[in-house]
């Protein structure tokens, strides 16, 4: 075990597992196996060859995400929970800054051990305990970058810093609803902060897939949806009455590393706002038939149901605009993360209230991979896959890439402006697109008559977004700046009766 003090790092502590030093070893050491779900490795490694390089390389990339986190208005990712108000010993002030050098023992006994004894992971490490899954490690800035080893690191000095958004940010997670999937008073403890980012990367991904006996645990109602790969359904947690929805995967049919990939997707990426919430655990129904996990249920209808409702003529521009701004920020925060989603569409977000469109949310991350993975082609054409994906065919080997995503989401606009789609499958052999295509490399002046209504910009956002050269595609950023700003609509003129 390591710890890697960083430099310049503002007010605030980040956390290290010791799965964050095992896991690139552990991942090396993996089966190279194909994976059915369209991905050649489903593990790939992280490629830093040693440990010390390894840690660094993490702490500064922890560093980076903290950064984007707080640019993006999210609740910044914080290693641990910090007491609410009530927790708080009445000695320390609420309005004091900690200072980031303070060590953990000048604080005082009274606040320190109702910390400790909440959240169980202020524990210092001992040698013992550097092999314990649950021991966090925080680095505290140093002038300079430095790794050291085991015993080292025992000696070292932890030190606790919040900013103030941390701390509030803090509170506010440990306050956070209980997790359905847990039944125990440590569980639920643990699970008040799952919006950690760091607690997730490093400890989730070798949580092993506890058995659950679905019946004792839940009750199990309707059928939400479903997909390619399993299920949804609605449920309800018999022990906190909350609703949920568990989404299952056929055993036979499933590879667990597909299963465990999706669910690590799905939960390092929840602490978005516009990202499904995925609560914190993998199971297996106890028959063995199934693993799941569990995610916050959605009351109301997916985008496709809410256009499908509007009989072909679409949201509007108003609500369109809000469920991309949802969506982009959505895409936005994958890409920067370098992951692509590639299963965007209609389905996949979630409209979460009435009307107002002001709580959508993006779901299923079964497709998600790194930028630049290589992947083979397994998946039918559908009306949101980009032109070079429709000419692919089956077992080719593709390179997983951004732009695809941004394609889809040009299809997306459309469907929401228009009610339907722009063409069944973006080929030349579809006329529909043939048109577009050769209006788009001026081969015919004439703009197809379904893009008529579309103001100049929002032309532009199809040019970039609908255009075979991939390289050419807009990003999700450029995207959401021309929608948040532009109008969508020619604006139609109003004869003016003469009298
Ligand atoms: N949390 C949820 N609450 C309510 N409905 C949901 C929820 N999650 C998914 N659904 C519905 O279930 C459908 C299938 O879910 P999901 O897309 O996650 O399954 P999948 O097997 O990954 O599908 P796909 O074929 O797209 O890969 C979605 O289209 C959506 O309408």
């Amino acid at each position: 075990m390591m710890i890697v003090s960083t430099p310049n790092l503002p007010k605030t502590s980040i956390c290290l597992t010791v799965e964050d030093f095992t896991e690139p070893l552990r991942r090396r050491s993996l089966p190279k196996e194909e994976s059915p779900r369209s991905g050649l490795k489903p593990h790939d490694t992280l490629g830093a060859d040693d440990r010390r390089q390894s840690a660094c390389s993490i702490a500064e990339r922890r560093i980076e995400e903290h950064r984007k986190y707080s640019s993006y208005g999210i609740e910044a990712p914080t290693p641990i929970g910090i007491p609410s108000e009530e927790q708080k010993s009445p000695e320390r002030s609420p309005s004091i800054t900690y200072n980031t050098r303070q060590p953990v023992r000048s604080l005082s006994a009274g606040w320190k051990e109702s910390f400790r004894r909440k959240l169980n992971i202020f524990r210092r490490p001992s040698p013992s305990s550097l092999s314990s899954r649950s021991t966090q490690h925080f680095l505290s800035p140093s002038p300079e970058m430095s790794c050291k080893t085991n015993q080292e690191s025992v000696k070292m000095k932890k030190s606790i810093s919040f900013s103030e958004t941390t701390r509030n940010a803090l509170r506010r997670s440990f306050r956070h609803k209980n997790v359905p999937a847990c039944s125990s008073e440590e569980d639920r403890v643990s699970t008040a902060r799952r919006n950690s980012l760091f607690v997730k990367r490093g400890s989730v991904t070798m949580e092993p897939i506890k058995k659950v006996d679905l019946e004792e645990v839940y009750t199990v109602n309707k059928q939400l949806g479903t997909g390619r790969f399993g299920f949804i359904k609605l449920a309800e947690h018999k022990q906190s009455k909350q609703r949920i929805a568990i989404k299952f995967f056929p055993r036979p049919q499933t590879k667990q590393a597909d299963f465990v990939r999706e669910y690590n997707y799905s939960f390092f990426l929840s602490p978005h706002q516009n990202i499904i919430d995925t609560y914190e655990g993998m199971f297996q129904s106890s028959d063995d038939t199934a693993y799941f996990f569990v995610q916050e249920f959605c009351p109301r209808a997916s985008l496709r149901e809410a256009v499908e409702a509007t009989n072909q003529a679409g949201i509007g521009e108003a609500n369109t605009k809000k469920v991309f701004a949802a969506v982009l920020s959505a895409i936005e925060f994958m890409h920067d993360e370098n992951l692509v989603h590639r299963n965007l569409k209609a389905e996949n977000i979630l409209i979460f209230d009435a009307n107002d469109y002001s709580k959508v949310k993006v779901t299923d991350f079964g497709l998600t991979r790194k930028v630049d993975t290589t992947v083979k082609y397994l998946e039918y054409v559908n009306n949101y896959h980009a032109a070079e994906l429709c000419d692919t065919v089956v077992n080719e080997k593709l390179v997983v890439n951004k732009s695809t995503d941004i394609w889809a989401l040009g299809i997306i606009f459309f469907y929401c402006m228009k009610g339907k789609f722009p063409w069944q499958k973006a080929s030349i052999m579809c006329k529909p697109y043939w048109e577009w295509e050769q209006w788009l490399k001026r081969k015919n002046p004439a703009l197809p008559k379904k893009f008529n209504p579309f103001s100049e910009k929002a032309l532009k956002l199809f040019k970039k977004s609908l255009t075979p050269r991939f390289k050419d595609r807009w990003t999700a950023k450029d995207m959401r700046k021309c929608l948040a700003k532009e109008k969508l609509l020619k604006s139609v003129k109003v004869a003016v009766p003469y009298y």
